[in-house]
């Protein structure tokens, strides 16, 4: 095993899926390494849950230079791969007449685990997902985020490395996100690595150590959260008030080195900074060294939502 199968726990290079005539995923290359929280970020319809589908050995029909989950290859290897991931979709299908415990106890059958274990391990994962008052619940009477919890703790039950989370938190109150949020931070600690997916960047920017943003089947950014900030800085606008201002001041700003533009609005100036020449700190420096009197000024807040819309443009596939 070369260095880079032992650290990262997912690689991807150049993934490539058609639907058709629909190319669903266009050349994709991710990696996560072991522990991390991988945020899977795009609009409706960009290749997320594909992308998911043939790291977890659903989606066969793919090309790709690699494609591999602890070292094996999805398609060569993909009981390997089956027995280190824990993959739950976004749905959560349709379970007449079963309780929890019934609904655990089936997969802990087809996970083959050993019978005098399975209450056990059962009465462990529902612990985990604070479940254990439900253990004899209809799993159709259960709330939605209680059926997202119940999903969770049933890909539990073999104590994956690699959790596949397609959308976990969709259509969740915001309580029942919390709690998701909650127990997947629990499972981090625990040292799982974990891919999830979502359409809404903010469910996912406080507990991701990296993202990847998807828009249309092909990857916008990736990074650590603080290099997609970084990358995001550098288009950064940033509004000020400048008591003395006349047209001679206007022109003496707009040549101050890295000023892209001013924008002159009704009660203000908008200065978007060229990428990377300066500092918003060394821009305040120069607004008054060139005699501008400053009543305000303010960079603009480029938060996680806002960054996600600039970068995607809203584009579905
Ligand atoms: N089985 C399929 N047959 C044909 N087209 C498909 C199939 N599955 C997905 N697609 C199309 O492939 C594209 C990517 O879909 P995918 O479900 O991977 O996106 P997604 O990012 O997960 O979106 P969502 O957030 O809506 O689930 C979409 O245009 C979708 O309509």
């Amino acid at each position: 095993m070369t260095d880079s199968i032992e650290t990262n726990i997912v690689e991807i290079n150049n993934l490539r899926v058609h639907y058709g005539k629909l190319i669903a995923v266009d050349g994709v290359s991710f990696s996560i390494p072991k522990g991390e929280v991988f945020g899977f970020i795009g609009p409706n319809g960009a290749g997320k849950s594909t992308t998911i589908k043939v790291l977890a050995t659903l989606q066969r029909e793919f090309t790709a230079e690699k494609v591999l989950v602890k070292g094996f290859d999805v398609r060569l290897q993909a009981r390997k791969v089956r027995e280190c991931i824990g993959y739950m979709p976004d749905y959560f299908g349709k379970y007449d007449n079963l309780t929890s415990r019934e609904y655990l106890h089936f997969f802990a059958a087809a996970y083959k685990i050993e019978i005098n274990k399975r209450d056990a391990i059962i009465s462990d994962v529902l612990e985990l997902t604070d479940l254990t008052g439900k253990i004899d619940a209809q799993v159709d009477s259960l709330s939605r985020g209680m059926k997202q919890r119940l999903a969770l703790a049933r890909v539990l039950l073999h104590d994956p490395d690699l959790l596949l989370l397609d959308e976990p938190a969709s259509g969740l109150d915001p309580r029942a996100r919390i709690e998701i949020r909650e127990l997947l931070r629990a499972l981090r600690d625990m040292g799982k690595t974990i891919l999830i997916s979502s359409h809404i960047l903010h469910e996912l920017s406080q507990l991701c150590t990296s993202i990847g943003i998807i828009e249309t089947g092909k990857l916008v950014t990736q990074g650590t959260l603080e290099d997609i900030y970084e990358r995001l800085s550098l288009m950064r606008i940033v509004h000020t008030q400048v008591t003395n201002l006349d047209d001679d001041m206007v022109a003496r700003i707009e040549k101050i080195a890295g000023i892209q533009s001013v924008e002159r609005q009704i009660d203000r100036l908008a200065l978007r900074l060229k990428e990377g020449e300066t500092s918003i700190e060394e821009l305040h420096e120069k607004l008054v060294e060139s005699g501008a009197r400053i009543r305000m000024f303010q960079p603009e807040a480029m938060d996680m939502e806002t960054a996600f819309m600039k970068l995607t443009e809203g584009k579905t596939a």
